[in-house]
């Protein structure tokens, strides 16, 4: 077991380093905290110590304070769980300390990490260290003086762009800036950092307070613009998220005030931002993706994952293009398959288009971009693939086509090779009915666009393999995404789950409501758009076939809108011909367009479900919840079915897949925080309004009952029939 604690050491040169353990990424838990004051107290008293030097064991500095520190607040409400560091700690014992204190940074300072370095007199980074303030990313602002330090040591601007952002930067960037004194390679680091310490108490190098600067601020009215500027910007990007209005307030106090009482008020709204429900679900999401991570039976059974150099895909439309380009960026060689050169050709400009999109979105430099595409070869049958280590088939959802390919790739790869598909819709039992290698056969379900989307639905049979599964988790974090491992049912665990969210608003629709406002309420939610902008750019060719497989499987939860037919019919094909729910024109935003509404109209006639022939009359909330309960009804469904490890992976996969806003904390933690009961109780009196599409489930009936959470894991007394 690797120490956890801080530790002193006073080297013969009379310089005291001091240094943080508590691995992987030296969290400043509360006994960390405990123990840096009390080694700081040691070495400033010691008559034999000059001059300190913090730093980090591992290779990093530290990545911040405890968050589990938050989730305990979030469980007690207990906001004396909070220490006081910033005055206590940064204040009074470092930055006022009586010897010069200088930061060692490696790896990454982080939060809290970047606060505590930046209480020190220098600091001295390893290269490429990153250096942020991520905590806007957690509902809160930073809390021990990083809004007052940071402006101080990097300028007005880039402070705020590195706070409201979250957007780290690197210690070369660090060092132009002013952040970083120095930098000095990882094994002289310490000798620079003690020398750097020694020569400020000698007063050969100078001995900086940075609370007490003021050149980088500017004057009042600069600041002031710039702030205002700022705020006008979070207005629009951070919609419903008090933090970041919160942060530019406190920042803007210490301009005004002076540095210290910049701390003091960053305190008392630090404390106040712990306990917001903004701060509970970013929170809740930063340890549910990272429970991703952990599948019983597969990540603790002591599997190693295998190297996967090679990866080769099958039909180059926009999936298969999407996903080769989501591999070449992270260095896989790709053999991309096609059926005829001229297919080929098509696939392989998709790819360039990608990977050139993100150069000149600034996103990739020229050279990786040259990079990435030496690493994709195009090939027209299967001579490749016999040393491929993972095939992903990405052709059209056709069972009898799919089922020769996999037959056929059985034969053309290696015994090791895993045999993926990325079907978002099929039985993968039906898939490798024909191989003998079903333990190899798995879902690799990418979501469009696959190189930007960040979730991977890892869907496994009951018959695929421990190895296989690590194997493509494995692959899918390499290439920077977040893999949730599923069960293996119609639409898996994210389309399933999903599905209602469509069909609910297509109901709505029906009953008489209107679209575009249906669209503003769940715009104001947080969703990036509404369901029916979102089908505009889907495309409505994906929600008939899908709509078509849900009805299939859950004839007694669907609704057959007659809506999307009659639109393809009147020529509009969303934003593909510029003609849907909206208008859309090169170079401007999509309008809402009036003519739909007699199409609308017609369907609404067709699916005659409005009571008395009259539109409903029901408010935003109303809608909201008619939309977004029968989503918390499948997920209930899909949890009692045990094709998700746990509840969390579920608000993972709405986040992440369905752009459910990330700060109310994913689909299940919402329907927690309003509650089961209401949850329970709106659905049964729909149902009995308007039919079994709303009808709660069992799942939720029984918890709603019993007073308990639905992601509460389930006891003796409510099994759940887990698969995974
Ligand atoms: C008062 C202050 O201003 C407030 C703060 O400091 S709030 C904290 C600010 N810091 C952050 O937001 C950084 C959060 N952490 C990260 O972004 C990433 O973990 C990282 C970049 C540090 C490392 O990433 P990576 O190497 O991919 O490892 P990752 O899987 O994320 O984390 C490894 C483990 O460390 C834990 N961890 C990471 N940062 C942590 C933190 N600040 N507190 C507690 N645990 C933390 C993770 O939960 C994970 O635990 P697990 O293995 O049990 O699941």
């Amino acid at each position: 077991m690797a120490e956890i604690g801080v530790t002193l050491v006073v080297g013969n040169d009379g310089v005291a380093v001091i240094t943080i353990s508590n691995p992987p990424v030296n969290a400043l838990a509360i006994p960390i905290i405990a123990g840096l004051k009390q080694k700081f107290e040691e070495a400033t008293a010691r008559s034999d110590v000059k001059a300190i030097v913090v730093t980090g064991k591992g290779g990093r500095f530290s990545g911040g304070f405890d968050i589990n520190v938050f989730e305990r607040v979030h469980k007690t409400g207990d906001i004396s769980l909070l220490p006081d560091v910033s005055v206590d700690l940064l204040i009074n014992i470092i930055e006022d300390c009586k010897k010069p204190v200088v930061a060692a940074v490696e790896g990454l300072a982080l939060g809290g990490g970047l606060e505590l370095a930046m209480g020190c007199h220098a600091r001295i980074a390893a290269p490429k260290t990153q250096l942020g303030q991520p905590e806007l990313t957690l509902g809160v602002i930073p809390g021990f003086g990083g809004t007052q330090h940071l402006p101080r040591l990097v300028g007005l601007s880039k402070a705020i762009e590195m706070m409201l952002l979250s957007k780290p930067i690197m210690s070369e960037e660090g060092k132009k800036l002013g952040l970083i004194d120095d930098i000095a390679s990882s094994q002289d680091l310490l000798t620079v950092s003690r020398l750097w310490a020694l020569e400020i108490a000698e007063r050969r190098k100078p001995w900086v307070c940075s609370l007490h600067k003021t050149d980088k601020i500017g004057s009042l009215s600069e600041a002031r613009k710039v702030l205002r500027t700022a705020r006008e910007q979070a207005k629009k990007t951070a919609q419903n998220m008090p933090q970041h209005q919160a942060c530019l307030n406190v920042i803007e106090e210490g301009i005004v005030h002076g540095g210290y009482s910049g701390v003091l008020e960053e305190a008392r709204v630090f404390k106040e931002l712990v306990l917001s429900e903004t701060s509970r679900g970013l929170v809740h999401v930063f340890f549910a993706q990272r429970a991703t991570s952990k599948v019983p039976n597969v990540t603790d059974i002591g599997l190693k994952p295998r190297h996967m150099k090679k990866v080769a895909i099958i039909g180059g439309g926009l999936m298969g293009s999407g996903i080769a380009t989501a591999l070449i960026l992270s260095n896989i060689y790709v053999f991309l398959k096609e059926i005829n050169s001229e297919y080929l050709l098509k696939a392989i400009k998709a790819v360039e288009g990608n990977v050139r999109g993100l150069v000149s979105r600034g996103k990739l430099t020229k050279d990786k971009a040259e990079k990435a595409l030496s690493m994709l070869r195009g090939v027209l049958d299967y001579s490749e693939f016999k040393d491929v280590d993972m095939v992903i088939e990405a052709v059209i959802e056709n069972i009898p086509l799919k089922q020769k390919i996999f037959s056929e790739i059985e034969k053309a790869c290696p015994a090791h090779c895993i045999l993926a598909t990325n079907t978002s819709t099929i039985d993968l039992n039906l898939l490798g009915e024909k191989t003998n290698s079903q333990d190899r056969i798995i879902g690799a379900h990418f979501f469009s666009p696959a190189h930007v989307m960040p979730l991977l639905e890892i869907v496994r049979t009951e018959k695929t393999s421990p190895q296989a599964i690590l194997d493509l988790m494995t692959i899918g974090k390499t290439i920077k995404k977040v893999p949730v491992v599923v069960g293996n049912c119609t639409g898996f665990a994210v389309n399933r789950t999903f599905f209602p969210y469509t069909q609910g608003s297509h109901i709505l629709v029906n009953l008489g409501v209107d679209v575009f406002r249906i669209d503003r309420i769940i715009s104001n939610f947080g969703f990036p758009m509404g369901p029916f902008q979102l089908q505009d750019l889907t495309g409505y060719g994906i929600a008939l076939a899908a709509g078509k497989e849900i009805a299939n499987a859950f004839p007694d939860r669907t609704f057959k809108s007659p809506l999307v037919e009659l639109l393809v019919k009147n020529g509009r094909n969303g934003k593909n011909n510029g003609k849907g729910y909206y208008i859309y024109e090169r170079g401007s935003k999509p309008k809402p367009d009036p003519s739909v509404l007699s199409i609308i109209e017609e369907s609404r006639r067709f699916a005659n479900i409005m009571p008395g022939g009259k539109p409903v009359s029901v408010t935003d909330k109303e809608i909201l919840e008619m939309i977004l309960f029968p989503v918390v009804n499948e997920a209930c469904r899909v949890l009692e079915e045990g094709m998700v490890v746990r509840a969390s992976d579920l608000d993972i996969a709405s986040v992440l897949g369905m752009s459910f806003p990330s700060y109310r904390g994913g689909i299940l933690f919402w329907a927690d925080v309003i509650g089961p009961k209401h949850v329970f109780t709106s659905l049964k009196r729909w149902s009995e309004m308007y039919g079994s599409f709303f009808k709660p489930s069992r799942y939720l009936e029984e918890r709603a009952m019993k007073g308990i959470l639905l992601s509460e894991p389930a006891s003796s007394s409510l099994k759940s029939r887990s698969k995974l």
